[in-house]
């Protein structure tokens, strides 16, 4: 392996002290903690993983956490009453919707019905206009961590040539949107895209977020390219072919220990951005 691995763990741990420290201070001076809550449909082992991690990083940062876990049965109408609910309590400073949730919600629908000030997930449809249009707001969490990590290890994007693998409106579509910003020439790719490992293969730049196993081969990856590995398959597998590719990388994100744990750094560290907001 010639790559230098791009240590998430690490870096999540440093901004998670620092959200801690400013939680402090917000409890000091407002007489209460910051306030994340977290809305869960269904039964999805991972989901439920996932959102147990983020209640147990609250706690340790000193954010309270409200969970609310609502049965896979829930309709898109009573999913909008819980969530209008908790927009209207002026306690709650942020709210995060698990995504997935089963297939007969309308999953836009409950996103869009986060208010922007509560939007610390940075998934509904303002938040992402906004990051579009390079005004203030929340940034979808994933891509916020993606592009911490991206700056921790000092990697250039302007002129760049940067492929984004993956176009889901939370991760592939906001990833790319934070990189053109920064002046890098952005190509998406997809599922219908032909011949993938030619555009992977220009990319100074790889972002892998399709959410398909070691979709991206190591042989495509051009010498001395950045790869942030964004899949979370089961299994702990990343979209990228890890051996492979970090044999001609000079920077690659690992699976696990890479962007997951950005992501809920960056989650956190917006709850208590919202919470300054809301005072
Ligand atoms: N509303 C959202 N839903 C989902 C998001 C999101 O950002 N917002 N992202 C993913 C899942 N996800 C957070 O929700 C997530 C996935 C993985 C990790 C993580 O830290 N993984 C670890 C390994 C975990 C393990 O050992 O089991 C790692 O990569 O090191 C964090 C968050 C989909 N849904």
């Amino acid at each position: 392996m010639t790559a230098t691995l791009m240590d998430g763990q690490t870096l999540s741990r440093k901004l998670l002290d620092e959200t801690a420290e400013r939680a402090a201070a917000f409890e000091r001076t407002q007489g209460r903690r910051p306030c994340l809550a977290t809305v869960l449909v269904g039964d999805d082992p991972a989901s439920h993983t996932y959102v147990r991690m983020k209640v147990n990083r609250c706690a340790a940062v000193g954010i309270e956490s409200r969970r609310v876990d609502l049965p896979a049965s829930v309709g898109t109408e009573e999913l909008v009453g819980v969530l209008r609910e908790l927009s209207a309590d002026p306690a709650v400073d942020g709210i995060l919707l698990q995504h997935p949730v089963p297939a007969h919600i309308d999953e836009r629908a409950a996103f869009d019905a986060i208010p922007a000030d509560k939007d610390v997930d940075g998934v509904t449809g303002a938040s992402f206009a906004a990051m579009a249009f390079g005004e203030r707001g929340f940034v979808s969490a994933t891509p916020a961590g993606i592009m911490r990590l991206l700056d921790a290890y000092d990697v250039p994007l302007r002129g760049r040539r940067a492929v984004v693998v993956g176009r889901s409106a939370i991760l592939g579509k906001p990833v790319g949107m934070l990189l053109l910003a920064r002046d890098a020439t952005v190509t998406y790719c997809h599922s219908r895209t032909v011949d993938l490992a030619s555009h992977v293969a220009e990319a100074d730049v790889v972002v892998a977020a399709a959410g398909v196993p070691e979709l991206v081969r190591g042989e495509w990856i051009k010498p001395g390219a950045v790869v942030v590995d964004a899949g979370y398959n089961p299994g702990n597998v990343g979209d990228v072919e890890f051996a492979g590719a970090a044999d001609r990388a000079s920077l690659i994100t690992p699976v696990p220990g890479g962007v997951g744990p950005m992501t809920i750094a960056a989650l956190l560290s917006q709850t208590v951005d919202a919470a300054e907001l809301h005072g």
